[in-house]
């Protein structure tokens, strides 16, 4: 099975697209719904999107036209509110073209709070004054967004891009300190500096940039979705299998390898990806803390949580990023799997989230058994997790929800019948 450009990577690229004074190329596109929002969002924006010429659009490529870039009905924009979390990264890009830019309610997956306060700081501290009306959030500037210096309290990839796509074409320099360095952040990066941008990437997360009058286009192949790699690697632990997964590469997945190994199971990398396979034996339980890059990301817990009922002993997560992401639990346990959640920092550092009352550590007991059950999907990585689950259990699942999992996994339910699973749309 293949998988294609990352759903962290790829809206944002779309985003930057808005900056150029020429078309740019994506490729690698993989058509899921976060792409579809954004791709609605920009035409909005008058942004003209087609898809690449080759024969059902095989290779993913976007072309982006952002010559005609004008301001959006805010209602218009309100019908994307809760759709995805990238329009608040308009805002840079769009106040450079037009002076304004609007941020409807917004939506991602329901795994915390998920304040946009280190956005509004860095919007207004690059000069932007934010208004916050009943049906969103008003920004505009009556000048040239002014270079500045920023220091985030949490490396947040969110805020990181949100300085970058405004930083790029403010006058003067901009230096980000407590910045995430996410392998995606640095294909940003690297899309940005095609487009003419100067960025500099030092060392203790402090990212330099000297803005310029003046962006073009950029020809782009996203790179892989490490997300959706680590999800279909842990479904072959969890169902004693063995997926060979195209597209997959090894830089931004050494961590999620490291931990792979260490649970027992087994992997071949060559040129054009990675097969994972269980290794036929009982599979070790572990202790593992979610971090921002390089450490094990926060997206991956929650299918490795289902790999990890299969492993013998008991596992630990601390789930550092996000205060609230083992909802999810409850519907493995509802079939048969051991987990307790906690709200103390278990088997790691305290974390930020030490000292509240959220459920953020869990301890998974196994080897369990699972039975089928009837699930609603909570929010993408959980969603899938629960397909995994019921791809591992005896019996029959029934999935309420599975449009969620739109959002960041391409053909899903084609995959998971290639592999051989019997899944029906009801
Ligand atoms: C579309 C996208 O790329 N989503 C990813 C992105 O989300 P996103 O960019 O939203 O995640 P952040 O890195 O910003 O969030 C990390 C932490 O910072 C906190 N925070 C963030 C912003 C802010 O203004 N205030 C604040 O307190 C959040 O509540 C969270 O606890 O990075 C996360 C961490 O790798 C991933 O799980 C998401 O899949
Ligand atoms: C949390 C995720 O995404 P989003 O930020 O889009 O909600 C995710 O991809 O697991």
């Amino acid at each position: 099975m293949s998988v294609r450009g990352a759903k962290n990577l790829v809206p944002k690229a779309m985003v930057a697209a808005i900056l150029g004074s020429e078309p740019s190329v994506l490729r690698n596109v993989p058509a899921i719904r976060d792409v579809d929002v954004v791709r609605g969002l920009l035409s909005l924006h008058g942004v003209e999107v087609t898809s690449g010429p080759d024969a059902g659009n095989q290779d993913g490529e976007l072309v982006l036209d952002p010559r005609n870039v004008e301001s959006a009905h805010v209602a218009d924009i309100g019908m994307h509110a809760g759709s995805s979390r990238i329009p608040i990264l308009f805002c840079g890009p769009l106040l450079h073209r037009l002076g304004e830019a609007f941020i409807p309610d917004l939506g991602g997956c329901r795994i915390g709070d998920r304040p946009i306060n280190y956005h509004l700081d860095v919007l207004r501290s690059f000069g932007a004054v934010v208004d916050k009306l009943d049906s969103g959030i008003h920004i505009h500037t009556s000048g040239r967004l002014q270079g500045t210096k920023v220091k985030l309290p949490y490396p947040s990839v969110g805020a990181t891009e949100q300085v970058l796509l405004t930083a790029v074409c403010a006058e003067g320099v901009t230096e980000l300190s407590g910045a995430a360095i996410e392998p995606e952040i640095m294909d940003l990066i690297a899309i940005l500096q095609k487009m003419g941008a100067i960025i500099s990437v030092d060392t203790d997360r402090v990212i330099r940039i000297d803005g310029v009058e003046r962006l073009g286009g950029y020809v782009h192949r996203a790179l892989s979705d490490r997300i959706e790699t680590a999800s279909w690697a842990s479904a072959a632990l969890a169902t004693n299998g063995e997926i060979y997964v195209r597209g997959a590469t090894q830089p931004e997945m050494m961590t999620f390898l490291n931990v792979f190994r260490r649970i027992g199971g087994e992997f071949e990398i060559d040129e054009n990806g990675i097969k994972f396979s269980h290794p036929g034996y009982d599979l070790n339980s572990l202790v593992l803390e979610t971090d921002v890059h390089p450490g094990f990301m926060t997206d991956w817990q929650q299918p490795l949580v289902v790999a990890l009922t299969q492993a013998g002993g008991l596992s630990i997560i601390h789930e550092t990023v996000y205060e609230n992401r083992f909802g999810f639990t409850d519907a493995l346990r509802d079939m048969g799997a051991v987990i307790q959640v906690y709200r103390e920092c278990l088997g790691g550092t305290p974390c930020r989230f030490g000292q509240s009352n959220f459920n953020h550590s869990a301890v998974v007991s196994g080897p369990t058994k699972l039975q089928g059950g009837s699930i609603v999907v909570p929010d993408l990585r959980g969603g899938f997790s629960h397909l995994i689950a019921a791809l591992a259990a005896d019996g029959e699942s029934k999935v309420e929800g599975i449009e969620l999992i739109n959002r960041g996994y391409e053909n899903f339910m084609g995959k998971l019948g290639a592999l051989g699973a019997d899944v029906t749309l009801v």
